[in-house]
This record gives structure tokens, sequence and C-alpha cells, in this order.
């Protein structure tokens, strides 16, 4: 069977921007390509585990699962609208982009920059596969599977605030004049559409920017005309995919409760009643599913509700959040592990930082900082819950979020980090840090993964009953959890926040649907004689004439 070579073959469209051959050949019995659709199978290893009723020991059975996936190779047209377009990360994102499909270069006291995708996984990361007998071999995220490019997407947004994207630019104070000047006549004719604003939501010092706003008080209405302007979208740009994210202020969390929004009909009837307690990113969420557009909430609010997850189930699209992980949490989600996993033991974590862009002014005010403070918080519990030694009783370090508005800096945030660890005898050990950085800059890039990513997922299917049926992953986006503090999971299943998991997770995610072998971190080819290679997977391959090796579970490696 010759090997599979995928090529991006972006969608022709006004924005699309040619991509790269794809540089990865998958030589394998057990991965087909048909036409635009790869199949592909993978055996997928896990421990059943189970505490012996009488003696408490952990009995472990290795097991093996049989997957199938289809993944249609063709990205599609994809549209992103962004909610909170002309805040500091909107018009960071819309401008970066732009700079990067005009290769533009711009001067600033450290020299001449070029625009990049720094700060982007599927743009800018590399999956490690293996060793080719003389080196180890890395390879571009964005070279296993064809994926968008952010250069591909099609932006466009709502904002409370009428400023085109020039004047939002220039208020943000992120990107250096030199930039700004060459964007300019990009962005000065770009004005995000009226949005909704409902003030008991956000800090009462954002009243001032509500000046683009949808007429009226229902929220019904609101809802229309809101599904109308992602059908506009979506119909103008002659789009196949649309994702809404919310990039929006973090607004105070909702009540979640029977009869508001525990179910897609209460939510439905409880924006049709005009109900307070419903925010505008419900109203944004429930329109974008309805117009069977994907959700991403940015923000750490509890956008998600149970109504919310079942009206995406019910129309076949994706949600997930919450609150990109950008900075302090990010450091912190792989500092934490790498602490835990050495066996010392975090007793402290205090997270200081100030800043002075809209969304620190936002903060400053106590229900919306608590939204964040929550978020903040939870990223270490799963890594408190994987060491029993350290933490037998569960309980996690004293950890403490702190956040200040400071006008001057602007969007250079300014975070302060000290982690007190008890280590061997007795000891501790303090580790302090200082890290500044343009807030936008580090949370850009996460809006373009996020939507990559989701477009990526809607053209995977997979079938757990040998290829007879195929399905899309559960509407909760699960594995967009690396680019958020507090991931939303589908309901009954694990959080994980340590980073470089989240990272392997996703890599051998999409390799295993690439039909690559998952990269084994074991290399016990360098001290061992390694044995005779064989191709495995399902016992019966996906090509008809494959070399004869009926591969049965008790002769695949590692189990005999
Ligand atoms: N590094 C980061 O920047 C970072 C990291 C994690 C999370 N976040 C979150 O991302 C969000 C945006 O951050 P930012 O720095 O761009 O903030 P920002 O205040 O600069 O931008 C938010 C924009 O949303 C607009 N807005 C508010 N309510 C709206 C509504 N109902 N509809 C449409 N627009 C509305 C505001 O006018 C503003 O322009 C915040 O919730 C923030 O907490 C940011
Ligand atoms: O990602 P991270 O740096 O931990 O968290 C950040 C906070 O520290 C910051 O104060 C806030 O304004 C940003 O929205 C972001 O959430």
């Amino acid at each position: 069977m010759p090997p599979h070579s995928s090529p991006i073959v972006c969608q022709k469209s006004k924005n699309c921007v040619e991509a790269k051959p794809q540089a990865l050949l998958v030589d394998s019995p057990f991965t087909r390509r048909d036409g635009d659709t790869l199949h592909s199978s993978y055996t997928y290893r896990r421990n059943a585990l189970a505490r012996d009723a009488t003696t408490g020991a952990l009995k472990v059975t290795p097991q093996v699962h049989d997957f199938r996936f289809r993944t249609n190779l063709k990205p599609s047209r994809t549209g992103v609208m962004l909610v909170g377009l002309g805040g500091n990360n909107g018009s960071t994102a819309l401008g970066a982009i732009i700079a990067n499909r005009h290769g533009m270069s711009w001067r600033s006291r450290d020299g001449t920059h070029t625009a990049n995708y720094f700060g982007s996984v599927t743009q800018a990361a590399t999956v490690h596969l293996g060793w080719d007998g003389s080196e180890q071999v890395y390879v571009p995220f964005n070279d296993i599977l064809p994926i968008l490019s952010p250069s591909d997407l099609v932006v466009d947004g709502w904002d409370i605030n009428g400023a085109n994207l020039y004047e939002a630019m220039l208020r943000s104070k992120v990107f250096e004049p030199t930039l700004i000047d060459q964007l300019r006549p990009h962005m000065e004719g770009i004005v995000p559409k009226p949005s909704i604003y409902y003030p008991d939501f956000i800090a009462s010092n954002q009243s001032d920017r509500a000046n683009n706003l949808i007429p009226g008080s229902s929220k019904s209405a609101h809802l229309t005309r809101i599904r109308d302007d992602i059908r506009e979208f979506k119909q103008k740009h002659e789009l196949d995919t649309v994702i809404v994210l919310w990039t929006a202020n973090t607004e105070r969390f909702t009540e979640v409760r029977a009869g508001l929004n525990m179910t897609a009909d209460e939510l439905l009837a409880a924006i049709e009643r005009n109900e307070e307690e419903v925010s505008p990113s419900n109203v944004f969420a429930v329109a974008s599913i309805l117009e069977g557009a994907h959700y991403i909430n940015g923000s750490p609010q509890n956008t998600l509700v149970p109504g919310i997850v079942q009206l995406a189930k019910k129309k076949n699209v994706f949600v997930g959040g919450d609150d990109f992980k950008s900075g302090q949490t990010k450091i912190k989600s792989a500092l934490v592990d790498f602490l835990v996993s050495s066996g010392l033991k975090p007793e402290s974590i205090v997270s200081y930082n100030h800043l002075g862009n809209n969304d620190g002014k936002n903060l400053s005010e106590q229900r919306q900082f608590r939204s964040k403070e929550i978020s903040k918080a939870s990223v270490v519990d799963d890594m408190v819950a994987a060491n029993h030694i350290l933490y037998p009783d569960g309980k996690g370090p004293d950890h403490c979020i702190v956040i200040k508005y400071v006008p001057f800096v602007g969007d250079s945030k300014r975070a302060m980090d000290e982690y007190t660890c008890s280590i061997f005898m007795g000891g501790k050990q303090t580790i302090s840090m200082h890290n500044t950085c343009e807030d936008s800059l580090l949370a850009s890039p996460l809006i373009y993964d996020l939507a990559i990513l989701t477009e990526l997922s809607v053209r995977i299917q997979y079938s757990s009953d040998g290829g007879m049926t195929y399905q899309p992953f559960h509407e909760v986006l699960s594995l967009l959890s690396i680019f958020l503090k507090a991931p939303v999971v589908p309901e009954g299943t694990p959080v994980g926040n340590a980073f470089m998991r989240q990272f392997s997770a996703l890599t051998k995610l999409f390799t295993a649907v690439a039909g690559i072998s998952s990269d084994s971190d074991l290399q016990l080819e360098f001290f061992s004689k390694l044995p005779a290679g064989k191709a495995i997977g399902l016992a019966s391959p996906l090509v008809a004439k494959a070399p004869v090796q009926t591969v049965t579970d008790d002769a695949l490696p590692g189990l005999v």
C-alpha cells in the first residue's frame, strides 16, 4: 500500500493562504487513504484497575481496545467570530493574522521583528516521533494531520464598544507603533458588530465602554439577532465551519439551578421569559449552537451550564472552556507537575500579578475577580490528587491568588510567584519567579489553537465497533484542556491540568489518528537489543492485501 501523503489542501477562500505540502508519509497497512478520507486503526492500550475487596491490593489488568478513525483530510473553510473583538486579545489576534498574511516586519528598540505564530502549539511546537538511528526526530505539530493555519481563518465578531480595530489596537497598547501603522489600513475599516450588555454580569467600571449595543432589552430578540449575525457571516464568506469564541470580559458566575439552566429546554424558556440570571455569554453560546457553530469560552465564568452542554449534544456541535491558560497559570501547571513528580511537596503557592489593561480593570471588582480566582486556583488539584505520599489526606498547598489593577503598566502583566516546598529531612525550598509579558501576546495564539483544533476535531470520527458505526468525539471537547485554566470535561471524567501530560495526550491522539505509533518515551532501543519490528494494529488490517500478519492480542508486543 503506497504510503499516504496528506497535502494540506485548504479550501480556496478569499483568505486561504496556500499551505505547504505535508512532509510526513505514513507507511502502514493499518491506514488507508480513500480520496480525501484517511482510515486508520489504533490499538489503544490501557490498564483496567480495581481494588481487591479483601486485600486492598490494586489489581492491574492490561487491556487493548481497537479503535478505528475516519478523518477528512481537507481543512474546511472556517470562520471565527470573537465576542470581544475590540478588546486587547481580539484586536491582537486579528492584527497578528493580518501581519502574518502579509509577512510584515517592523522595527522596535530591540531591532527588526517579523510576524510569527510563536506561542501557538499547532504552529510553533514539534512532536517527537522517535529515533532514526542517528538523531531524535521531531516534526512540526501541523505536519501530523492537515490543519488550518491561523492565516486561513476568516475573523469577525462583536463588541459592546464601537471602536474600530485600529483604535482598538491603539487603546490596547500591545503592538509596537511601527506595526500598528502598517496594520492601520487593514484594520481601520473593521468595526465590531453591536453586542449585548447586561450590566450586572461585568464590572460596573465597564459601563463607559458600552456604546455599541443591539437595541432593546429582550434576551429572545438578542438571541435572534446574534443568530442572524452568525448565519449572515457564514453565508457571506461561504464557510463550512463557524466557531464562536468568547474573549470578552470576565463575567460573574451565573446560578446553576433547576428551572433555569439545567436542561436545554429550561434555558431556552429562561431566555424567552427574559430571565435576569441568563448572562450575555449564555445567550452567545445558545445562539452559536442553534446555528451549528461551535462555542469556546476563553474566560473563567461558568457559561457552559448543563443546559448548554445538552443543547450542544442535541445539535452535534462542540463546546469548550474555560479561561485561556496563558501565563502564570500555564507555568504553574508545568512547575507543580515537576515538583510533585520529583517527590517535592509544594506547601504554599502565592501567585500575585498586577496589570493595567481593561481586563485588569474589569477584574478589579470582586465578583469578576472571584471568577478568575476560582479558575486560577483549581489548576493544581489533579497534581495534588496524583500523589498520596506527599498529600495523604488530599489537602493541597495553601494557594493564594492576588490580581491588582495598575493602569500605568497596561497590557504588560507583572507576575510574581512564590512556591514553598517541604523537601528532604525537614528542609524547605522556596522558588520565586518574576514574569513580565504582554498578556495578550500570550493569549492570542491560544485563540488560534482552540479554533484550529476544534475545526480538526470536526473532521475526525471514531469507531468502537470495528468500523461498523462512526461517531464524533464527545460534545465537550476536553482535548482543548491544554489551552485552558479550568478545563470543562465530559460529566464523570477527571480534569487534568498537568501541562506536559496534556501536551502528550494531545500529540498522541493526533499521531494515532494519523496512523503513527504513539511516541514511546521508553526508548528501550538505547539500552537494549531491539527485537525485529512488525506492523501492529487490528487483527484485521484495513487494507485487502496487507502482509499476512494476523496480529492477535496475545501476540502484541509487550503482552507476551
Ligand atoms: N492573557 C490574557 O489576556 C488572558 C488570559 C486568560 C484569560 N483572559 C480572558 O480573556 C478575556 C479578554 O481579555 P482581554 O485582555 O482581551 O480583555 P479586554 O477587556 O481588553 O477585552 C474584552 C472586550 O470585550 C468587550 N465586551 C465586554 N462584554 C461584552 C459583550 N457582552 N459582548 C461583546 N463584547 C463585550 C469589551 O468591550 C472589550 O473590548 C477576559 O475575560 C480575560 O480574563 C485573558
Ligand atoms: O493565565 P494567567 O497569567 O495565570 O492568568 C492571567 C491573570 O494572571 C491575569 O491577571 C488576568 O488578567 C488574565 O486574564 C489571565 O487570566
